[in-house]
């Protein structure tokens, strides 16, 4: 940025003021520029500000030891917003809740290349004796992903994220210092998978029968369809078996190595296989070499995942604030001519040297991250029902409440905090239709995020607003979460509530009740109380009840 040509009518930027280097270095090239003409930079106003989110420039955290870690997170590409005194009150609603909410994501990750390893010779007196001085290179940093509680969403600038490279070594036996680290915060709820690339393979058995295939089938021609459909069967039969799960063995106190987990070379992998069944012929007997493969028709279907998609490992799941996983481990320094130092005999010749010299690349992955949200209690219900209403009047977060359909197109997280401390998190979640957990209307996004809820809160619109049926509504609710998964969803705990009760009078409100009780005791629910009237977003009336049923709802579960 210094050496280029910038004009800026007024800049702000928050920095540690424990960092006093920037301070001064900052003025000093101010006030330079300033006594100068020919400048390239023009500041006409310089303001600190305490606060990151008012600021132009995020300065990251002061770099104390020269190894401290990049962040990478929304903050990094924070921008200023110094005109929002301007806005209208639904302007400033709007931008709090449309902040770019990111819940699934693809970055590539490399660890840092490795400093070079010196070859340096120091010539003791005046004979030509040499003793090798030179210093190893550093390593390159690493790319680790690690659950913060602060961070909302998967959002950062960078497609491919390059850990630090090494410094090289010196001579006199001076040491490359290590590539600083970075770390991708991301909220807690991740699941980070590794999108394999199509050379590669997760397991050793599967990438042995690849290759065999892809020999077999530059042989020749033949018409022995049987063979093939034997083979095919055998592929499914492998892709069903093969569901890498996350070891927790592989799981250490604080975080996990990534790298275990994918080495394809790992013969002491947990997937047990029955040789027998699994055997490449399909033959009980795996001495019998009954088939002949030497003239297989043509190159057997490679992909074993569906076209265009590449396969998938789950590598971690960082559910809990603090866990981390190394993605993408730095290369290796070379190594310095000083490690003959202490050796008797003669030194390997130069181009070995240089041959242990050689620094090794990071390691680099494509990976696929995916939130879901860790939330006590998801709000469910159709579009319009009052579940943002309800959010807002229970707890401090503002969501955006409006009478048309699909107001909330993103999760939202708001806290139900309780006299004695107890807080519960609830997520409001978009309107879901007819058809979600088929994907209509982004359906599975959104109940993705019900899957790791503690309970769930049916919300109806029993004045039906929008000419639904209320009793409608919960039957589609109920079908729509009964097909999703494996229908795991219906035997949560829940409760059941009709909103905008202030609407309707009281012979219509007991009636509505009695109806959502029915079906409710139809469909065997595990309801924590009988159905709820209330109206969130007018009179108020049953919310303090319902507080107290959503607090008994996930007190079990919580500490
Ligand atoms: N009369 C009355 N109106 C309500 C009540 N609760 C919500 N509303 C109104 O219903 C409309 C929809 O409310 P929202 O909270 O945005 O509904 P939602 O379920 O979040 O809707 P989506 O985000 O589109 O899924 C708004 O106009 C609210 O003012 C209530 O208790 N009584
Ligand atoms: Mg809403």
């Amino acid at each position: 940025m210094f050496g280029r040509r910038l004009l800026v009518s007024e800049l702000r930027f928050w920095c540690d003021p424990s960092w006093r280097r920037f301070h001064s270095s900052i003025v000093s090239f101010n006030n330079n520029n300033n006594n100068n003409n020919n400048n390239n930079v023009v500041i006409s106003q310089l303001k600190y500000s305490h606060d990151p989110s008012n600021c132009s420039l995020f300065c990251p955290v002061p770099q104390t030891m020269g190894k401290s870690p990049v962040h990478l997170s929304k903050r990094s590409s924070s921008s200023s917003s110094n005109s929002s005194s301007s806005k209208s009150k639904n302007q400033k609603q709007r931008g709090r809740q449309s902040y770019r909410f990111i819940d699934q994501t693809r970055v590539r990750v490399s660890g840092g290349v490795g400093g070079n390893g010196s070859l340096s010779m120091y010539k003791i007196g005046r004979k030509h004796k040499k003793r090798p001085d030179g210093g190893h290179g550093g390593n390159g940093g690493s790319v680790v992903i690690l659950a913060d509680p602060n961070e909302q969403s998967l959002k950062w600038t960078q497609p491919h994220v390059i850990a630090n490279a090494g410094s090289h070594g010196g001579n006199q036996e001076k040491h490359g210092r290590n590539g600083r680290n970075v770390i991708l915060r991301v909220p807690c709820g991740v699941v980070v998978r590794r999108v394999l690339e199509p050379d590669e393979y997760w397991d050793f058995e599967k990438q042995q029968a690849q290759k065999l295939v892809q020999t077999y089938s530059t042989s020749g021609d033949t018409d022995d369809d049987a063979l093939n459909e034997e083979l095919r069967a055998w592929q499914e039969e492998r892709d069903d078996a093969i569901k890498p799960q996350i070891n927790d063995s592989d799981r250490r106190a604080g975080g996990y190595l990534a790298s275990n987990d994918y080495d394809s070379d790992d013969e002491d992998d947990d997937l047990d296989f029955n040789d027998d069944t699994y055997y490449f012929d399909g033959n009980d007997d795996p001495d019998e070499d009954e088939y002949s493969y030497e003239h297989l028709p043509q190159a057997p279907d490679l992909s074993f995942t569906p076209w265009g998609e590449r396969e998938k490992v789950e590598i971690a799941d960082l559910n809990e604030p603090g866990s981390f996983i190394v993605v993408a481990r730095g290369g290796r320094g070379g190594v310095g001519s000083s490690i003959f130092a202490s050796r008797h005999g003669p030194l390997p010749p130069p181009h070995v040297l240089s041959q242990y010299a050689k620094p090794r690349n990071g390691e680099t992955a494509m990976l696929e991250l995916e939130l879901k949200m860790i939330a006590d209690i998801g709000l469910v219900g159709l579009p319009n029902a009052g579940k943002s209403s309800l959010l807002s009047a229970v707890s401090r977060a503002s969501p955006y409440i409006a009478p048309y359909p699909f107001t909330t197109l993103n999760p939202l997280v708001g806290y139900i905090e309780y006299q004695d401390g107890f807080r519960v998190c609830a997520a409001d979640i978009p309107g879901l239709i007819a058809g979600a957990s088929e994907g209509r209307g982004r359906g599975h996004q959104f109940l993705r995020h019900l899957e790791r809820t503690k309970a769930l809160l049916y919300i109806m619109d029993a004045a039906a607003m929008d000419g639904r049926d209320p009793i409608e509504d919960f039957q589609t609710l109920l079908n729509e979460l009964s097909a999703y998964g494996n229908g795991d969803l219906l035997n949560r705990k829940c409760l059941v509530v009709a909103n905008k009760m202030d609407l309707l009078l009281k012979e219509e409100r007991e009636e509505i009740i009695g109806l959502l009780q029915e079906k409710a005791v139809e469909s065997g629910l595990l309801m924590k109380t009988n159905v709820l009237g209330i109206s969130a977003g007018a009179t108020g009336e049953g919310l303090a009840q319902l507080t107290k049923a959503i607090r008994n709802a996930v007190s079990q579960n919580k500490q």
